[in-house]
């Protein structure tokens, strides 16, 4: 079976598409600046030249439409026909508490995503995009989708409830959430796996350091508490989000600055982070950069971003009573030596000590970076959530067949 990954967002859209038998990927890209002028594809398929397609494409129908042109290219394509697409799984960034798990899509399954476009404003509504642009153009093609949050459902009140009159809760849902659940997910079963030991028996601090980041406590293979809250902006210090801060400043910052609720928004989530202490970049390639030639903004932002993670870190040794692996995940916590080894200094009183040679190892694979004798082992695992949404949606597709069979 063929499954097709599409990860929507407002104005882009990726994708993978995997073989699952063997669960290669047979080729993957992405469509950048939907609604813009010269929208872009770009498509790599293994052993060849990447392939850049500009042309106007102003909505995910046209998209994903563009998509299956290139998957069925006679020269770039990998596939015959679009037939040869048995599925598609999306992943979707808000499951609020109406799914802990992955699901087909439906007509009830499509109205509780709409329902919560107002938690995840900028990611849900293109979610719905992506869903509908799949129906049209591949009507009879069986979709299902994987959540962010599901992982994090099992997270006691004690962990998601916020310390608000609880009407707000039972009336609008307000609580905490969570999200990179799949890649949280993903990677705590690769660390069990890579130490040899039952995962019911672990106690992991797993860390997702992206664009976006977020630290996971999972007791024995269940996550307990996450640093992402009701939405993607609680937490870390991320590239252009700023975590954890005292809410009064948004009030404060409204009368100070005349500025408006949403301008104080777009503030928190796009101008804040990373982007705003080194006032260089959000991209941590670049602050650690200008931290090399002596920039001391740089330095202080890098420092705080890992001070953050440590803290976290820290705090969830203390909720789980122990720790037995610490794993680094995502672009910045998979790459980045220099972070590693930042958080890690200070975690010498819980008995880590990070492995000079080993920190600088680059691997595709999952590996230990602690010396042989540190008490608690530090991975660094590469995530793949694209992976579990495709296996999530080959098991699903399959159940049903059997169930139909039956
Ligand atoms: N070699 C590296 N050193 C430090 N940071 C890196 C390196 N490679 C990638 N990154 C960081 O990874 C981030 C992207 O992470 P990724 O998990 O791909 O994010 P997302 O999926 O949210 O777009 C970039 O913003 C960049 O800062
Ligand atoms: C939920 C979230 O923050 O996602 P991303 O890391 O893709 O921005
Ligand atoms: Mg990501």
């Amino acid at each position: 079976m063929n499954v097709l990954v599409i990860n929507a967002g407002s104005s882009s859209l990726k994708y993978q598409l995997y073989n699952m038998k063997t669960e290669d990927v047979l080729a993957k890209g992405r469509v950048e600046r939907i609604g813009m002028d010269s929208s872009i594809l770009t498509h790599e398929v293994e052993h060849q030249p990447e392939v850049r397609e500009v042309s106007e494409i102003l909505e995910h129908t046209t998209a994903i439409k563009k998509v299956l042109d290139m998957l069925t290219h006679r020269k770039f394509g990998v596939l015959r026909n679009i037939q040869d697409i048995q599925a598609v799984g999306h992943r979707v960034v808000h499951g609020g508490e109406s799914f802990s798990q992955s699901v087909l899509v439906d007509q009830e399954v499509k109205l509780e995503i709409r329902k919560l476009f107002d938690l995840a404003p900028l990611h849900n509504p293109a979610h719905m995009m992506g869903i509908v642009a799949v129906e049209t153009n591949l009507p009879d093609v069986p979709q299902a989708v994987v959540f962010d949050t599901a992982f994090h459902q099992s997270m006691p009140p004690s962990s998601y409830l916020y310390a608000i009159p609880t009407v707000l809760y039972r009336k609008h849902k307000i609580r905490r959430y969570g999200f990179h659940g799949t890649s949280h997910d993903y990677v705590s079963k690769r660390a069990a796996e890579f130490l040899g030991r039952p995962l019911e028996e672990l106690k992991i601090v797993t860390c997702h350091i992206g664009n976006g980041a977020s630290c996971a406590a999972i007791m024995h293979g269940k996550s307990y508490d996450t640093s992402m809250g009701m939405t993607p902006l609680e937490g870390l210090m991320m590239g252009t989000r700023s975590g954890d801060l005292d809410p009064a400043v948004v009030p404060f910052t409204i009368n100070k600055e005349d500025l408006t609720l949403n301008e104080v928004n777009s503030m928190l989530n796009k101008h804040s982070g990373l982007l705003a202490i080194s006032g260089i970049s959000s991209d941590m390639r670049e602050v650690v950069e200008a931290m090399g030639e002596g920039n001391e903004k740089a330095r202080l932002a890098f420092e705080m971003y890992a001070y953050r993670i440590r803290k976290y870190i820290g705090s969830y040794i203390a909720a789980m009573d122990g720790v037995d692996a610490i794993v680094f995940t995502a672009g910045v916590g998979e790459n980045s030596d220099a972070l590693r080894k930042e958080v890690c200094k200070g975690l010498t009183f819980f008995g880590v000590y990070l492995d000079g040679q080993r920190n600088a190892v680059r691997s595709q694979e999952p590996r230990r970076i602690t010396t042989d004798d540190s008490r608690v082992s530090v991975l660094v695992v590469p995530t793949n959530e694209e992976l579990l949404i495709a296996r999530d949606t080959f098991k699903l597709v399959q159940n049903r067949s059997e169930k139909k069979s039956e």
